[in-house]
């Protein structure tokens, strides 16, 4: 290996599929079979993946995990970075908004044969000024409720099914507070909202049409009461991939507030906790170069 290995793999041993140091190191094998030299790094700890890409400089970084370890590794990238991604996890939503293989040997071939594009970026700011950026969704509410409720256990043994039992305890078992969230001159209420750099969501459900990654919008769908995702023709059209927006409220927008009045509102960003509300949410346009 060169002393400076032109690409890094920095892999969460704990997300879903991925195995032990030789699992990536394996794949690595592929990749240095065509020239590639590479170097494998395992986190530690969560937001490790942020600090190992920061450090990574202007290389290409493949992040080897769940879409919780894109966020970490989207989140430290030097803006001359070029992100891959290898789907070991859950949902592995931007790998699908990017039409990528969700096998690793076929997202391994990508990253070899597949070419580069800019995406758009998410970016959060909390009430502290603290930036968290975002390649798929923000969530406001319900959604962030279930994310806390799901350990990584839960989610290891039965994957997406853990969040589909959560969300159902989380809607019987809670009180949604009112939101508000305000767009230029507009303001709505709602009391869950999800707010969309891509168009896909917790796997291959959808918010949106396609096209909202490279659009330099976010789309805000809006769900004024929780207990209308049960509605038959809401959730059945949920059941079958159709775009939430159909059938709420939703609006397009380069940047949207939103604060609760008095209550504790939780965020999740990407499908991992991120605080609580108040928070502003902006689009950053073609922010991230990434394999495709
Ligand atoms: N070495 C580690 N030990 C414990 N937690 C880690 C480690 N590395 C990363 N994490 C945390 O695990 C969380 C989940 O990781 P990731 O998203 O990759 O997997 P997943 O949860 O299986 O997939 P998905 O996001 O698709 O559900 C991340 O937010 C990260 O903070």
């Amino acid at each position: 290996m060169k002393s400076n290995p032109d690409t890094v793999i920095i892999g969460n041993p704990n997300s879903g599929r991925a195995g032990d140091q030789d699992f990536l190191e394996r794949h690595a094998d592929v990749l240095r079979a065509e020239g590639l030299t590479v170097e494998v790094l395992n986190t530690e700890r969560p937001d490790h993946a942020t600090e190992l890409a920061a450090a990574a400089g202007d290389r290409l970084v493949v992040a080897a995990g769940g879409d919780g370890t894109v966020n970490e590794v989207v989140n430290g990238l030097s803006p001359q970075a070029t992100l891959g991604i290898l789907p070991l996890g859950t949902a592995n939503v931007l790998a699908r908004e990017l039409g990528l293989p969700l096998d690793v040997e076929g997202a391994c071939r990508r990253i070899l044969d597949g070419g580069e594009t800019r995406v758009d970026l998410g970016v959060a700011t909390d009430a502290d000024g603290a930036e968290r950026r975002f390649a798929c969704m923000a969530g406001i509410g319900f959604d962030a409720k279930v994310v806390g409720e799901v350990s990584p256990r839960q989610k290891r043994y039965l994957r997406g099914l853990a969040f589909q039992v959560a969300a159902f305890r989380v809607l019987f078992m809670n009180r949604f507070p009112p939101v508000e969230i305000t767009a230029g001159d507009r303001s709505h209420v709602a009391r869950f909202a999800i707010i969309a750099n891509g168009h896909y969501y917790g796997g291959d459900y959808k918010v949106t049409g396609p096209g909202l990654l490279t659009s330099g919008r976010l789309e805000t769908v809006l769900v004024e009461r929780v207990g209308s995702l049960l509605r038959p023709d809401v959730f059945w059209g949920i059941i079958f991939r159709r775009p939430l927006n159909n059938k709420m409220e939703s609006f397009t927008a380069g940047e949207v507030s939103a604060r609760s009045a008095g209550a504790h509102v939780p965020v999740q960003i990407d499908g991992e906790l991120w605080g609580e509300l108040p928070m502003s949410f902006r689009v950053d346009p073609a922010a991230l170069r990434v394999v495709c």
